[in-house]
């Protein structure tokens, strides 16, 4: 009777054990569910439909057979960890200008010839006239009328750039959309500034706060721009509306916001081509884009994208985006790669409205909020 019971016992454990099996390898097939066919996300159309790159969880069939087809998403970094990291970077390109100015405002004396050499400082960082003007006045006033109660040379200049950046504009990206509808973010700007790249940094961030993006691929000029766009999508599980080559780019923002309502997703990021030959051109299309959009929802954030290295020439451009559509934020790019931080200042005089982001590098999180007191205090190293 003993002996029966034992083997009793053992059948028992070993069809548990069985069981267990079965259902632990159930289990790893339908984790390993590949998120859509990597080949569908970056299949070029061949209708003029915009196509939805599906990133995120298209239609897939649970296998344990072909776990390499699975595409690993990636965790954008999270926002303390860039912010520390971005703020380095801002200071290793930007401090060689504070460190000029406090040379020279902290000399014994403040003569004329110092003066100047304030002046072209600032000059030569991109500053622009008015602004420079502007501030070496309330310098010299301040280290007049303050003398020897003057606060210390750093404090006074901190101050007083901080000032000229204007901490008091609203710099919040707007992507709450209202009634329920998404948040739709257009993003203009000159081909090259780093538009594509841009919309990609800022659908990791809404990731990274667990929002739900959409983006639009409407650039549809340039096919490299919108491969690009569906691997920033690819990456981190974001669905990518992409329309035939030399499509309409209206149908493409059309269906994209479309989506992003129907799906009921938080935002809506929409990528634009930027060829600047004529006004009207530009000015008819981004007037199509933009009036197609909003028959889904109203366009809650209009970001131009300025490449900070090209001095004169983004403040030209600025000029004719400003013209064509209602610009609410600017996004400086590349400014790892430029000292001349004060087109930050020169921008937002120019259009009156504030930089809300910069660009610190290519890679896929180096895009940071614009901070003006962060920002003086990487120029003042
Ligand atoms: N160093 C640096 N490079 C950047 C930054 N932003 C973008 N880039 C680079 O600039 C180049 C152009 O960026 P894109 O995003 O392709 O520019 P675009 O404006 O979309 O141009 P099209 O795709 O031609 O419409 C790429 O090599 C980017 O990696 C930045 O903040 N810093």
């Amino acid at each position: 009777m003993g002996a029966l019971a034992d083997q009793l016992y053992l059948l028992i454990g070993i069809g548990v054990l069985g069981l267990l099996l079965i259902v632990g390898l159930v289990g790893t097939a339908v984790r390993r569910r590949p998120r859509g066919s990597g080949a569908d996300v970056l299949a070029r159309p061949d209708t003029d439909e915009p196509q939805v790159a599906d990133a995120g969880g298209g239609a897939a069939t649970a296998t344990a057979e072909a776990p390499t087809l699975e595409p690993t998403l990636e965790k954008p970094e999270g926002t303390a960890s860039r912010l520390v990291r971005l703020r380095q970077r801002l200071s290793g390109s930007q401090s060689g200008l504070g460190r000029g100015l406090l040379a020279l405002l902290s000399r014994d004396r403040l003569d004329e010839d110092t003066w100047e050499d304030i002046e072209d400082t600032l000059l030569s960082a991109d500053i622009g006239v008015a602004p420079t003007q502007q501030l070496v006045e309330r310098l010299r006033t301040r280290m007049r009328v303050e003398g020897a109660d003057a606060a210390s040379p750093r404090d006074v200049l901190r101050e007083e750039l901080i000032n000229l950046v204007d901490p008091t504009m609203d710099r919040r990206l707007q992507i709450s959309g209202s009634d329920g509808k998404p948040g739709v973010v257009l993003v203009v700007g000159v081909n090259g500034a780093g538009k594509t790249t841009t919309v990609g940094k800022i659908s990791r961030i809404l990731v990274a706060q667990d929002k739900t993006v959409v983006l639009g691929a409407a650039d549809t000029f340039r096919a490299a721009a919108v491969d690009q766009l569906a691997t920033w999508g690819e990456r981190v599980g974001v669905p990518v509306i992409r329309g035939a080559e030399n499509g309409d780019p209206a149908s493409v923002a059309f269906e994209a916001a479309k989506a992003a309502v129907d799906g009921g997703y938080d935002v809506v990021l929409v990528d634009t081509a930027g060829r600047l030959q004529n006004k009207a051109g530009l000015m008819d299309e981004l007037g199509k884009v933009k009036r197609v959009i909003e028959k889904q929802a109203p366009v809650t954030e209009v970001l131009l994208v300025l490449d900070a290295t090209t001095g004169q020439n983004g403040m030209i451009q600025a000029r004719v985006f400003s013209e064509v559509v209602n610009v609410t934020g600017i996004v400086l790019t590349k400014l790892d790669g430029s000292a001349k931080g004060g087109i930050v200042v020169a921008v937002q005089r120019e259009l009156g409205v504030p930089v809300k982001l910069v660009g610190l590098g290519e890679g896929p999180d180096d895009l940071a909020p614009f901070e003006p007191e962060a920002f003086v205090d990487a120029l003042l190293g």
